[in-house]
């Protein structure tokens, strides 16, 4: 029997990218709302109730006002907003996250996605607090370039409707250091301080890197080598988490990091680069993928019991 799957959402950037994930399954049964009654609440709430699984695409006040109209209990709800990703009785959607996160994932009916900046912010420092190389009271920045999709609809359009050259170059944003993905780095990672974070948005529709550098005389018996075995092990069978070799310059384009190389994929490239005084650690993926509509297929997946690569493009 198929899995009853509704999205909330189902015209917006994730809604219709999950919506091409889901109708090449035949192991699924996709719910759609007509057009003309998709933001009518009465006709919401039946979709979301008869679903087994809802995957909500909205802003934040729509997820919380979905959220509320649910009264099935045994409907899943995967948020992709970030209204939830830091509320305890929701179950942040990362099975890589760290040991049991699956297990958590199954048994949940309540999946928070996780943002995609913080994804691969997350993703590069759990490992070094759970492994001890890295103090949660360390001080850390990081700094994102992400493609444009990851603004949504509104920016989409802004960046192809026009031929304003400021939009030309990369755009630094966010600058009063308050970026609404904070919350959940802290919360994930056990960091006592928020990390001064700094993304960028360039003309390109989809692609990002984070890059977290990292001062080695300020962190006792830390080095390229220590953060790789770390990463290796916290990651070891992770199908999705690619740990790229040390001192491998085959992933750069002639010394240039290409931000887009996991376009198209689920798949997370974790790099470290540098030298024995300064280490940058760099988590590429694409934002709509596992930053976005990626993540909450496999969390789909990782639910339903399904294969956890159903659907999924790990190449
Ligand atoms: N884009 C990305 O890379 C990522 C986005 N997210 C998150 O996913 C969520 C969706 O983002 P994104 O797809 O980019 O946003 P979009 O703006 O592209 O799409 C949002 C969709 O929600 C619809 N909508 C708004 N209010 C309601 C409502 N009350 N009832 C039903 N539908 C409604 C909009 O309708 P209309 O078409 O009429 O405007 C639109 O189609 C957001 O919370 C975002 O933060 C998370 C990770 C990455
Ligand atoms: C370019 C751009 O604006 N990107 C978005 C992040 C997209 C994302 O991860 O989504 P959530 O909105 O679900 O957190 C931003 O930085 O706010």
């Amino acid at each position: 029997m198929a899995f009853k799957v509704f999205v909330d959402g189902q015209e917006g950037t994730t809604g219709l990218r999950l919506l091409d994930y889901l109708t090449l399954r035949d192991d699924i049964e996709l719910l759609r709302i007509d057009d003309a009654k998709r933001k009518d609440r009465k006709e919401r709430s039946r979709f979301l109730n008869a679903a087994d699984v809802a995957f909500l695409c909205l802003p934040d006040d729509a997820s919380r006002e979905a959220v509320s109209l649910v009264e099935n209990p045994d409907t899943c709800v995967i948020d992709a907003s970030t209204a939830f990703r830091t509320d305890p009785n929701w179950t942040y959607g990362l099975p890589e996250l760290a040991a049991g996160q699956r297990e958590k994932i199954r048994a949940s009916k309540r999946i928070s996605n996780p943002g995609c900046h913080a994804s691969a912010f997350v993703l590069l420092v759990r490992p070094l607090i759970d492994a001890g190389l890295l103090p949660p009271s360390h001080p850390l920045s990081a700094f994102s370039l992400t493609g444009y999709s990851g603004g949504g609809k509104r920016m989409i359009a802004e960046y192809e409707g026009t031929s304003d050259p400021r939009l030309a170059s990369p755009r630094p944003y966010a600058l009063g250091l308050m970026h609404k993905h904070l919350p959940e780095m802290r919360a994930q990672t056990g960091l006592e301080l928020a990390p001064v974070f700094t993304p960028v948005v360039g003309p390109f529709l989809k692609g990002l890197s984070v890059q977290i550098p990292l001062q080695l005389a300020t962190l006792a018996g830390v080095d390229a080598a220590a953060v790789h075995a770390a990463y290796t092990r916290h990651y070891a069978g992770e199908r999705f988490i690619r740990v790229l070799p040390l001192d491998d310059e085959s992933n750069l384009d002639a010394g240039f990091l290409d931000v887009q190389g996991c376009n198209d994929t689920n798949r997370v490239d974790l790099m470290i680069c540098g030298n024995a005084e300064r280490l940058l650690l760099v988590a590429r993926l694409d934002n709509l993928g596992k930053g976005a509509a990626g993540a909450a297929i496999q969390s789909m997946n990782v639910h339903l019991g399904c294969d956890e690569g159903s659907g999924l493009n790990l190449d």
